[in-house]
């Protein structure tokens, strides 16, 4: 269970802490957290529960806060320590910063934000913590994340790690989403010489890019508008460890550059700074874009591409991966077993086997996983049975769309398409004989691609949900409890996938019109469950 301590002479903090983690989960556990009103106390907690986290007041009676911060970093430096601050930031927490504290939080605390800070923390925390094996035997002592697969590919890309882990340079690892890029970063990272030092992971695309060069690079004060202090960056924070840049293809190229100067000198400037700092960072790098062809398109540095590119691990597509879909659904489902305290379930039939092993993953892993865990739900005896499988897996089409597939397998014969009806705003259904899914079970979407479309279909799946009285109606029947959030999902379903449409599949231009960051639209196309694999002829306003 993850643990979290506070360390506060203020007995009112631990009891909001409790209340900013209460219902989060940290690898699906709950987070358990203890309290110090002293510096004594709080030393001989850490040493007595190992805490995951560490949430400190800098000033606390009789001690230095900044020697307090030392010695438990000392104790263990990938531990994160978050501070508490009154006021602005002071000389003690820039130098706690420096030598490498996660985070701080200013006084009075804020409750989301505290929430928000303490679950990067504990996440961190984890992704340090749990090594990542790279066979199908989990050893049962530590807390192992896997990287299965047996096939071909996959050797190839444990060979990779084994060759680069140890040798501290640069790593590209490249793949579609949700093929396990993080996992190969952080097998590389438990693997290497810097496995005693943090990992942090940063998510280029999910950051807007004036804030994501703070983030990295920190910035002094007065160097922009809101930068009422001076902020240290995960660059210098990291400094002896590893950072993992997810997404580097969605920076932008003054990003890139400081980025290149930052991997052939190990040097920067904080934003707004004229200080040079050295640090000692080893980057990995990931991405799912093609940068070849973004390098020539003039999006992506070519210099920063070849140094970036010296030693790269391609994590082939799930689709491509063979047997290794068995291997997965085998892990996943005994994992699953556990974790949901689905004692009964035995196994999966062989014609859902098929179905799994046949379906072309547009989602990779990821999607798999989430296949497996609604199929686990949704079974209703000891098996895993074909029926149980979302509808897209089955095959059923109109449950996708009327698409036809970029890549993957290939396009399945044209069908009649579904006639439109009322309730033409609501997610795809189940065909009539099967029981509806769940409230807010993501429905495959389409959305399309810049590749010739076949001929435009009416669009069943994405129509304007201006009539939301099918999808009241069903849900009053059901009695429901979730009406807001579907609600607002179809909303949102049917905006990201127009809007999509008609900027012919890309997210950049999607993300502009819709005026949210690329990294928030990534996520809601992840989340809503949209494919942009696949391709709909677009429905003229
Ligand atoms: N070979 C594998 N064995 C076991 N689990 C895997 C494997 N590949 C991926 N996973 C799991 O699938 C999920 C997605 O993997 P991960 O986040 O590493 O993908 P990614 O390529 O980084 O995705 P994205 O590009 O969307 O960030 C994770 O839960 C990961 O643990």
């Amino acid at each position: 269970m993850p643990r979290l301590l506070v360390i506060d002479d203020d007995r009112t903090v631990p009891l909001l802490v409790r209340k900013a983690v209460s219902g989060l989960e940290i690898g699906g556990e709950p987070v358990e957290v203890s309290a110090a009103l002293t510096a004594r106390e709080g030393l001989n907690l850490a040493k007595s529960e190992r805490p995951d986290v560490v949430l400190l007041d800098l000033v606390l009676p009789g001690v230095r806060g900044s020697e307090l911060f030392s010695t438990l970093h000392a104790a263990d430096p990938k531990r994160p320590v978050l501070f508490m601050t009154a006021g602005g930031t002071s000389d003690t927490a820039i130098e706690a910063m420096k030598q490498g504290a996660f985070d701080y939080l200013l006084k009075p605390l804020d409750l989301p934000k505290l929430r928000e800070l303490l679950a990067t923390a504990l996440e961190s925390r984890r992704l340090m913590s749990t090594k990542v094996g790279l066979s199908a035997q989990a050893g049962d002592s530590m807390p192992t994340d896997l990287f299965v697969g047996r096939t071909e590919s996959a050797v190839q890309v444990y060979k990779s790690i084994g060759l680069v882990a140890a040798q501290d340079v640069t790593v590209l690892v490249r793949g579609e989403s949700g093929t396990g890029k993080e996992l190969v970063a952080r097998a590389i990272y438990h693997h290497g010489k810097r496995q005693d030092k943090p990992f942090m992971a940063i998510n280029c695309a999910a950051i807007p890019d004036a804030l994501l060069e703070s983030e990295l690079f920190g910035h002094e004060k007065g160097s922009f508008t809101g930068a009422d202090r001076q902020r240290i960056g995960k660059f210098e924070q990291c400094s002896g460890g590893t950072i993992f840049l997810d997404e580097i293809g969605d920076t932008s190229l003054p990003m890139q550059a400081k980025m290149l100067r930052l991997l052939q000198e190990q040097r920067f400037e904080r934003v707004g700074g004229n200080v040079t700092i050295k640090t000692d960072v080893r980057v990995i790098a990931a991405t799912n874009r093609p940068l070849e062809r973004m390098v020539d398109d003039g999006d992506f540095r070519g210099d920063l591409f070849f140094r970036l590119n010296e030693f790269s691990i391609d994590i082939p597509p799930l689709r491509e991966r063979g047997e290794d879909v068995l291997l997965l659904v085998e892990f996943f489902l005994s994992r699953f077993k556990r974790d949901m305290g689905q004692t009964e379930l035995e196994g999966i039939a062989p014609e859902a086997v098929d179905l799994l092993r046949n379906y072309g993953w547009p989602g990779n892993v990821r999607e798999l996983q989430s296949v497996l865990r609604k199929a686990i739900l949704h079974s209703t005896g000891p098996v895993i049975v074909p029926k149980d499988l979302p509808a897209e897996v089955r095959g059923d089409r109109r449950a996708v769309g009327p698409a036809a597939p970029l890549s993957g397998r290939p396009a399945p014969p044209p069908e009649p398409a579904a006639p439109p009806t009322p309730d033409a705003a609501r997610p795809a259904a189940p065909p009539a004989s099967e029981p509806a899914a769940p409230a807010g079970e993501p429905h495959r979407e389409t959305a399309p691609q810049s590749a010739p479309a076949p001929a435009p279909e009416p669009p069943t799946q994405s129509g304007p949900p201006s009539d939301l009285r099918p999808l009241l109606d069903a849900a009053l029947a059901e009695n429901s409890e979730d009406i807001y959030a579907d609600s607002l999902e179809l909303m949102e379903r049917y905006v990201v996938t127009r809007i999509l449409d008609r900027t012919g599949g890309n997210q950049s231009r999607a993300a502009k019109l819709l005026g949210i960051t690329r990294g928030s639209l990534r996520n809601k196309i992840r989340g809503l469950g949209i494919t942009i694999e696949q391709v709909i002829g677009s429905d003229d306003d």
